[in-house]
């Protein structure tokens, strides 16, 4: 009945909650921009204020700073808090982050990124509404549904919210390590919200992610920008030999030519092949996310374990590179490669990174060329992987099913969360990843979205998940 009352009360604020979008969207926290980290700051103050409104003890922690493209820039404070300390209830501990990816209208964005706007077919448009923002203000609504419904809260809730989650998740480690048995010391399980459906019809759970390993490859030679009329042809171009080492690592099918990564692959089983006949995935929904018809597999099988349990490279952009309109003859003096390579078990960070350097200094020494290469691995996350039958799982589903009508389909994500396996193992709890949004949302694209229904049901979700939570017997 009370829970009946608060789907009643979420549906009425529907307008308050994505007013309070709006004002996330418009703070613009790209934590990939040195330049903007004060916005990254801003929105911390941001979700400080507005769980403290609602009575939760929040603090930021300091946990110092880190050398961006060789400047030193203060990291952005990583958000704890506490709402609710009844030994009687469950403790749950919620992660969100509140950075986002870059954005510019003029990637090709139809609309100014950092506004939101409603469309006509009632989709937000903004860069972080589904990831992840959307996610992290829905917290704070179920709170206050619950708040202003007049019904007791069920749980206890612990909340760790950071910054720098689109740029490697810095000083995040150290400080779950160190807050395991204190901070943290009462959390029963976690619950992650910073994954998406696997479709747009039906809501999932998900029990894996892919890690991620992100490279620079450097190549310099000449002291300054050249002539290419001048001085093309007579000299080592940075661009020619950054192209050819670029060219080396993935064939355009996306098989890695990276001499051993593959090698610590496990292996597919027949059992773990059977968990990908019943998925709710066509190629058309790959057809419709991605905007067009470019898959490199035929089935939906194929395309998903290349999504969930196989390493794949993507090259991602060159710094230093003319990049504008129009046609400057330029001979760049210093170009960056930069790319990344998603990890599935059993992969590890060093055999990785070995297997990067020995190959981007073979095939450079094989150029020929008298400039210099330099390769450096930015950052790494672990790959994680779960069991959807445990307890929490179950109480998920039950969740799912309430608000949706249908049970969850259990996925795994090939995007990368790279703190989930750290919660795991310092605090020795389960994790479950919630989904609020859905595949085609276009997180890290331009016209990133959120559909207000998918808003409205993740808040009812959050809800009725700390109400399961509260009835379970843990086990
Ligand atoms: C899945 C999650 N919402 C996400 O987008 N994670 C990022 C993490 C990351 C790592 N390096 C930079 N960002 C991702 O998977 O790309
Ligand atoms: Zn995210
Ligand atoms: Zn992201």
């Amino acid at each position: 009945m009370s829970l009946q009352k608060i789907y009643e009360l979420i549906d009425s604020k529907k307008q308050s909650y994505i007013e309070r979008l709006h004002k996330a969207v418009s703070i613009p926290s790209v934590s990939a921009d040195a330049s903007l980290r004060p916005k990254v700051v801003e929105m911390a103050d941001f979700i400080v204020s507005e769980f403290e409104k609602l009575g939760a003890k929040m603090e930021k922690r300091d946990i110092g700073s880190h050398v961006m493209n060789g400047v030193e820039v203060p990291l952005p404070p990583i958000v704890l808090g506490q709402y609710g300390n009844d030994p009687a209830k469950k403790t749950v501990l919620i992660y969100n982050h509140y950075d986002v990816q870059p954005a510019k209208k003029s990637d090709g964005w139809d609309s100014e990124p950092f506004e939101l706007v409603v469309d006509e077919k009632d989709r937000m448009l903004g860069r972080g509404v589904t990831d992840d923002k959307g996610p992290l203000m829905g917290w704070i609504a179920n709170l206050e549904a619950y708040k202003e419904a007049g019904v007791d809260f069920p749980v206890n809730l612990l909340m760790c919210f950071e910054g720098m989650e689109e740029y490697g998740s810095e000083g995040l480690d150290d400080l779950i390590v160190a807050e395991a048995n204190r901070y943290f010391k009462k959390a029963d399980c976690v619950c992650i919200s910073d994954t998406y459906w696997l479709g747009t019809r039906k809501p999932v759970l998900t029990y894996g992610l892919r890690g991620v390993s992100y490279f620079n490859v450097t190549v310099e030679g000449p002291s300054a920008d050249l002539h290419s009329g001048v001085f093309g042809g007579t000299v080592h171009e940075p661009m020619t030999d950054l192209i050819a080492v670029m060219a080396s690592l993935v064939k355009p099918d996306g098989t890695i030519l990276v001499p051993g990564i593959v090698d610590e692959v496990a292996p597919l089983t027949k059992d773990e092949d059977k968990l990908y006949d019943n998925i709710d995935y066509s190629m058309d929904d790959l057809k419709q996310a991605v905007g067009g018809e470019i898959n490199v597999y035929d089935s939906p099988k194929d395309t998903l374990q290349h999504r969930w349990r196989y390493p794949t490279l993507s090259l991602h952009g060159i710094q230093g590179a003319f990049s504008e309109s129009g046609a400057k003859t330029v001979i760049p003096a210093k170009v960056t490669g930069k790319f990344s390579i998603r990890t599935v078990p059993n992969m590890t960070a060093e055999h990785i990174n070995k297997c990067v350097k020995e190959h981007v200094e073979k095939v450079f020494a094989s150029l020929n060329s008298k400039n210099r290469v330099s390769v450096e691995c930015l950052h790494s996350g672990s790959w994680w992987i779960s069991s959807p039958f445990h307890w929490h799982y179950t109480i998920g589903a039950k969740a799912v099913k309430t608000v949706y009508g249908v049970e969850p389909d259990l996925v795994r994500e090939g995007g990368s969360i790279p703190i989930t396996l750290t919660f795991e193992t310092a605090l020795n709890k389960n994790v479950l990843l919630l989904s609020m949004g859905r595949g085609d949302d276009g997180a890290h694209s331009i016209n990133e979205k959120l559909d207000v229904e998918n808003y409205v049901n993740g808040i009812k979700l959050f809800a009725t998940y700390v109400d399961e939570l509260s009835k379970s017997e843990l086990k």
